[in-house]
């Protein structure tokens, strides 16, 4: 019996859940930067995914989307929830001690407090255009001395089109 061959174009790990983090980005209102974070355990099996935006309850049409105002009440600084926090707090109550974070930007300072706290043990993160900046710095500070590693996925080259 002839027996077909398995197909040789398929999706890397790494390739399907940094697809799924950007793809979960396309849904944050944040018409600045969309964020998006998928979590997966060390067997690669999906734990949770988030995106940022504004708390629950807290309406997107009337919290402000704006960088920069004389009075910082009116950023969305203030009130935007995190994608990598929402991908935490949004875990249905699996343990996520040694799992893996999937980001499209590299985690701030607040969010890797939290990834340290949650015992994520990686990040694989896409972009890091805010590095210069104290919070990254920071940020990487302590992910260096917590344990956790991170690695920047660079980009395959492939592009994946979704017809919805
Ligand atoms: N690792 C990160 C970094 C930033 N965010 C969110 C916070 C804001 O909604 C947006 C950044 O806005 P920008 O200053 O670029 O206009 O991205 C995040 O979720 N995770
Ligand atoms: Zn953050």
């Amino acid at each position: 019996m002839e027996v077909g061959m398995k197909r040789t174009d398929y999706l890397s790990w790494d390739e399907y859940f940094m697809g799924i983090a950007l793809l979960a980005g396309l849904r944050s209102k944040d018409p600045g930067t969309q964020v998006g974070a998928c979590i997966v355990s060390q067997k690669n099996k999906i734990l949770s995914i988030g995106y940022n935006g504004m708390p629950t309850g807290c309406s997107d049409d009337e919290m402000p989307w704006d960088r920069e105002n004389e009075n910082p009440l009116q950023t969305k600084y203030m009130y935007v929830c995190h994608a990598e926090l929402n991908a935490i707090l949004n875990n249905a109550g699996a343990s996520l001690q040694g799992a893996k974070l999937y980001v499209s930007l590299f985690p701030c300072n607040d969010c890797a407090k939290a990834i340290i706290q949650s015992g994520i043990k990686e990040v694989i993160y896409q972009c890091d255009k805010y590095a210069d900046m104290p919070p990254y710095i920071a940020s990487k500070r302590m992910l260096d001395m917590a344990g956790v590693a991170y690695r920047q996925l660079p980009h395959s080259g492939r592009t994946v089109t979704l017809e919805l």
